[in-house]
């Protein structure tokens, strides 16, 4: 569904900051990228959504989705396909509401520009994908201010907004940072259940090898802008090839049941 072939990604007078990056991911399948600040994690998910920050630029290789390439989009196509067919969410979605309009506007026009439903048959599907989130009271939910909902509720939202369209993939970056063990813990089941449910596939980035450990079928290690350990999650968890992995393992406390930090 998604290959990376080669991406190497230079800010403007900067060496480079991803190097020679490859990744290849199959329908529904969830991939974790962890690896510490700096090493270039949040650089390849935006690079997949075709929103590289300030002078950002690839100067090599490709991405292909879905048997196309994205490198080869325009702007206004790249557009066309975030928010349907690819969908991102952050540490904190509930920042990118805006906090003096109540969620339910929001939503339903987030739901009336990338598809043709009326205002009422949007608020009902933004209700139903509340509920799917686990929201108790969607109805209440959707007639509140961002600030009147926990932050833990308020990341549901945006989990739920980001997947109204049913998309192929889900880019989450540090989706569960901002927030308490239990919201964390729930959230991660919440996101499995998704992809249970739509096949969607999911590309996580977190400091946090406990929930990608957890949550990933396949796992990556970053350093430098460099991949230094990849493969499927046993595999990179019980096999590191490199000291780097070894030593952010063991600084993981406890990654068994249902502890995630
Ligand atoms: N807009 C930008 N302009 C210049 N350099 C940037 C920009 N954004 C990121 N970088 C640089 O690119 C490198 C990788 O950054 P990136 O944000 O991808 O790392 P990260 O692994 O996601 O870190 P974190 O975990 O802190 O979010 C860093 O050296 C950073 O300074």
């Amino acid at each position: 569904m998604l290959e990376i072939r080669d991406l190497t990604i230079q800010y403007e007078g900067q060496p480079p900051v991803l190097e020679h990056f490859n990744l290849s991911m199959k329908k529904g399948e969830i991939i974790s990228i962890a690896g510490e600040s700096g090493s270039g994690k949040t650089t390849v998910i935006r690079a997949i959504l075709g929103a590289l920050a300030g002078g950002g630029k690839i100067t090599e290789g490709e991405i292909l989705f879905l048997g196309e390439s994205l490198t080869e989009k325009s702007p206004k196509e790249w557009r066309t396909l975030r928010g349907t067919k690819i969908s991102m969410i952050f540490q904190d979605c509930g920042g990118t509401l805006n906090p003096i309009r109540k969620i339910g506007s929001q939503y339903v026009e987030y739901i009336c520009t990338h598809s043709r439903a009326s205002k009422q048959e949007a608020w009902n599907r933004a209700v139903q994908m509340l509920k799917k989130m686990h929201l108790p009271d969607g109805e209440a939910v959707m007639k509140s201010y961002p600030h009147q909902l926990s932050g833990g509720m308020r990341q549901r939202v945006g989990i739920a907004m980001a997947m109204t369209f049913q998309p192929r993939l889900l880019l989450a970056d540090e989706p569960t940072s901002a927030l308490d063990v239990t919201t964390q813990a729930r959230i991660v089941r919440q996101m499995m259940e998704l992809r249970r449910d739509y096949q969607t596939g999911i590309i996580m980035v977190t400091h946090n090898l406990g929930v990608a450990a957890y949550m990933a079928d396949k796992l990556l290690i970053m350093q430098n802008g460099k991949v230094l350990d990849q493969g499927s999650t046993e595999e990179v968890l019980h096999n590191p090839k490199s000291d780097y992995t070894r030593k952010l393992l063991a600084a993981v406390p406890e990654m068994e049941g249902a502890r995630f930090v």
